[in-house]
């Protein structure tokens, strides 16, 4: 579905994305995990095209996405929900999913978005400023997935949510992917969350990836010590 074949991405003269091989399957969910500075958000940016790949192949269902803008990323079916959220602050709830919706063209905001999230139904008219943490996570989801994507990646979705909600946040995204059957892109650090929501796990070391599993019989504590600092 989502394919990465000799990646890389530098900033100026340094490497921060060395020769990366994935593929994301049909309906998968793939959990990058690392820890701060390995890289992950340099990754996700990229794959979006808000930072430019220095070499490689990166492709969606055949289709190659490396010449295409971000909006063109989008409307080829790449649905992102950056790090921090950046949901319009000014902006109410309703017009912030609007936004994604004019991505894709489509017209009216589809019913199973508010059935996904009643709490944004709720606070339509809210500006989306006034949303808690847990809320705007919600809300950029729902964004997201106003653009009809094939695949949603998403960057550390887990930063700022309080502990109790970030398992609900793995459940959400697994009934997304089952009633949408969509492919899931996920960087994180929270391995509790990875565990809940990842059918494969593959750490990220200085812009590489040194070890990948099964989500199902994952060596938990060999994934932990990559993340201890
Ligand atoms: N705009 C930039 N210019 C130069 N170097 C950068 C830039 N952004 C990130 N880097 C460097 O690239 C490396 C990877 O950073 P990146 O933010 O992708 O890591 P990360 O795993 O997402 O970390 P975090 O969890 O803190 O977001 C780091 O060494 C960082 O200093």
């Amino acid at each position: 579905m989502l394919k990465l074949q000799n990646y890389s991405v530098a900033y100026g003269q340094s490497k921060v994305i060395h020769d990366l091989q994935l593929d994301v399957g049909e309906n998968e969910i793939v959990a990058v995990v690392g820890r701060n500075g390995m890289g992950k958000t340099t990754l996700m940016k990229s794959m979006v095209g808000m930072v430019p790949a220095r070499e490689g192949v990166l492709s969606m269902q055949g289709v190659d996405l490396m010449p295409l803008k971000s909006h063109q990323r989008v409307k080829a079916g790449l649905g992102f929900v950056p790090q921090g959220r950046m949901i319009f602050p000014t902006l109410t709830v309703k017009e912030n999913i609007e936004t994604g919706l004019a991505a894709s063209g489509r017209k009216g905001i589809p019913a199973d978005l508010y059935e996904l999230f009643p709490v944004l139904k709720d606070m339509a008219s809210r500006k989306g400023g006034n949303l808690s943490g847990g809320q705007q996570q919600q809300l950029a989801i729902a964004r997201a997935l106003a653009t009809d994507p094939k695949v949603l990646i998403l960057d550390e979705p887990t930063e700022g949510i309080q502990p109790s909600i970030i398992q609900e946040l793995a459940r959400t995204l697994r009934k997304i992917r089952d009633t949408r059957g969509l492919s899931i892109l996920v960087s994180e650090q929270v391995l509790s969350f990875v565990m809940n929501v990842a059918d494969r796990i593959l750490v990220i070391e200085k812009g590489r990836f040194v070890h990948q599993e099964e989500r199902e019989g994952a060596n938990q504590e060999k994934i932990a010590a990559y993340l201890a600092v």
